[in-house]
């Protein structure tokens, strides 16, 4: 169960749940705490502590020195403890799943499925780096003009040094991971703030890097609202120095010698969620930045298409589905709706629209809704304003006229799927990110239109295009202006290995163990000058 047996340690004597600092579970000294609010019950389930701006500076302090004797870790144990803390994930994996049911609502078997689904991106991690950061490059002087053979120039990757790692509520525990694991391989120590909803499951994961052996300080967890300490984190004076330092170095040095130290010291921010990742990537400053947002996935129909397999993927894409193929227990495709990568527009060929949607109809009508508990298809969406959002969003599309294929239902953060036919491009849900279990289709006459529909939206995370035809879908996924395209599938961001994206409002750089151990990192050169040439076998 939550917070007993070896996660007994993180609740305080008022059942709060501590935050983690120095090694240590703490209480804040604030004295306040933060009530999640369980989405189906609606009731405050768990409380977190409410961490003061001087318990961030203190961690984070830390955090620097720590990374100092991290960064000088042999790479084979950074991996051995990111396996450790791999199979304490999996072995914790009931009670970490009931933080996720209680929280976010997860449906019981896809939240199990998240903690497995971890600690694998966890030793993956831990084996890719190994390969990745174990080598480097060499290369000589003379292939470029004017130089000969003189200078040998080796390029080594090194750490940033402290990561801020922000990850959203409907991946708590496996969208930390995904930062936490690249980020401690590559030589980094970690702050982490998790989602006020899902912070709890958070909590736990960290717990099983502490039991692990992970160095006291290197790893650190603040909890508390995100509008109220995520500016503070985001903008630390620190990070502010980096920047001020390039601007005004003379002044800063005469007036605070100290700030130049801070300034060696490359802080990263890492993030997945909303709109709040456009502010930080504004007032961050220079810092490396990673961000995963939101998208307005599209999912283009062609008349050549395979109408069932579509129709299949449009239901686990934009609403939920199990997918049958994964080797995983369980694993709902999508969460009602609450995925960056989820189906969120349909774009079909006026021609094959009507026999789709009455194919897409059939499957909805099978979804079961309900409980977490009970592993439903449709479980309560994350809180009662993003209800109250995505209920904004049905009354403007029904007062445009758009079809409504099932009758809009909802009871406190529950709603019903919801297929929305004949949206027109004057309607919200053409446009905005429901985040929820209501889908819009729009009717296209030409494949064009269904592109330009795609490309003149903000978002460009992904898009998918079902069509028999290979060399058409190809010319679709250059022409579609998003970081991935799947060819007869739904998005997704996985398998974990795979590059992930977002284009414009949907993000900055590249995901995917592979890009994320390589983002923690930057290049280090040195240069050997040799006083002659030196030719090999020459
Ligand atoms: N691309 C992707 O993979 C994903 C994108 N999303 C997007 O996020 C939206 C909703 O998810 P949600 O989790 O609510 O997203 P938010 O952007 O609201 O929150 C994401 C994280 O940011 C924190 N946060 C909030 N305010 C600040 C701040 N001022 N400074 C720093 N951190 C802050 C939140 O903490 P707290 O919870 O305490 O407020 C949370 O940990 C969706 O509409 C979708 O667009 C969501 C999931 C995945
Ligand atoms: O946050 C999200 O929604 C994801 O990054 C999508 O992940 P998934 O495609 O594996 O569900």
């Amino acid at each position: 169960m939550a917070g007993t047996g070896v996660f007994a340690e993180l609740v305080d004597g008022d059942g709060v749940f501590k935050y983690f600092s120095s090694g240590e579970w703490k209480k804040s000294s604030s004295g306040k705490s933060v009530p999640i609010i369980n989405p189906t019950t609606r009731q405050p389930h768990f409380k977190v502590q409410a961490c003061t701006q001087e318990e961030v500076n203190k961690l984070i302090e830390e955090a620097k020195t720590a990374q100092k004797s991290w960064a000088k870790t042999p790479l084979w144990k950074r991996a051995e403890l990111l396996h450790k803390a791999a199979a304490l994930l999996k072995e914790h994996k009931v009670p970490i799943a009931e933080c996720l049911v209680k929280e976010i609502a997860k449906p019981a078997k896809d939240a199990a499925t998240e903690a497995v689904r971890s600690g694998d991106l966890v030793s993956y991690c831990a084996e890719e780096g190994v390969r990745v950061l174990g080598e480097g490059k060499f290369m000589v002087s003379d292939s470029f003009p004017g130089n000969e053979r003189t200078k040998y120039c080796l390029t080594a990757k090194i750490p940033l040094g402290v990561i801020l790692a922000i990850p959203p509520f409907n991946y708590p525990v496996n969208l930390a991971v995904s930062k936490i694991a690249p980020a401690l391989i590559a030589g980094n120590s970690i702050v982490l703030k998790p989602p006020t909803q899902g912070a709890v499951a958070a909590l736990h994961m960290v717990h099983c890097f502490h039991l692990a052996g992970f160095p006291k300080g290197l790893i650190s967890c603040v909890t508390g609202r995100g509008s109220e300490i995520g500016d503070f984190l985001t903008m630390h004076p620190m990070v502010n120095c980096i920047r001020k330092q390039s601007n005004d170095l003379v002044e800063l040095y005469l007036h605070c010698p100290d700030v130049l130290i801070c300034g060696l010291n490359i802080f990263c921010c890492c993030f997945t969620g909303g709109d709040t990742g456009i502010a930080i990537s504004k007032k961050a400053g220079m810092i490396p930045l990673q961000m995963e947002l939101g998208g307005k996935d599209a999912c283009i129909i062609l008349d050549d298409a395979d109408l069932d397999l579509a129709a299949a993927n449009i239901v686990k894409g934009g609403f939920s589905y199990r997918r049958e193929k994964s080797l995983y227990e369980s694993f709902h495709f999508d969460f009602s709706g609450q995925r960056c990568t989820a189906v969120k527009v349909v774009l079909v060929m006026e021609s094959v629209a009507n026999a789709l949607v009455e194919k897409v109809k059939v499957k909805v009508a099978k979804l079961t809704v309900g409980l977490p508990e009970d592993d439903s298809d449709i479980t309560p969406v994350v809180t009662e304003s993003s209800a109250n959002f995505i209920e904004g969003l049905v009354v403007d599309a029904k007062q445009k006229g758009a079809t409504f294929c099932q009758e809009y239902r909802r009871e406190g953060n529950l709603i019903w799927p919801l297929l929305l036919d004949n949206v027109r491009p004057d309607m919200r849900i053409a446009w905005e990110e429901p985040f929820g279990p209501v889908l819009p289709v729009i009717r296209i006459t030409s494949v064009e239109e269904g592109i330009h529909h795609c490309n003149a939206s903000n978002f460009g995370l992904q898009g998918c295009v079902f069509t028999r035809d290979i060399s058409k879908a190809i010319l679709i996924s250059d022409a579609m202006e998003t970081g991935t395209v799947q060819i007869n599938s739904a998005p997704a961001r996985g398998p974990d290995h795979f590059p992930f994206q977002g284009l414009k409002d949907s993000g900055i750089g590249s995901q995917g163990i592979t890009n994320s151990i390589n983002m923690m990192t930057k290049i280090k050169t040195t240069v050997i000058n040799l006083p002659t040439p030196s030719y090999t076998m020459g």
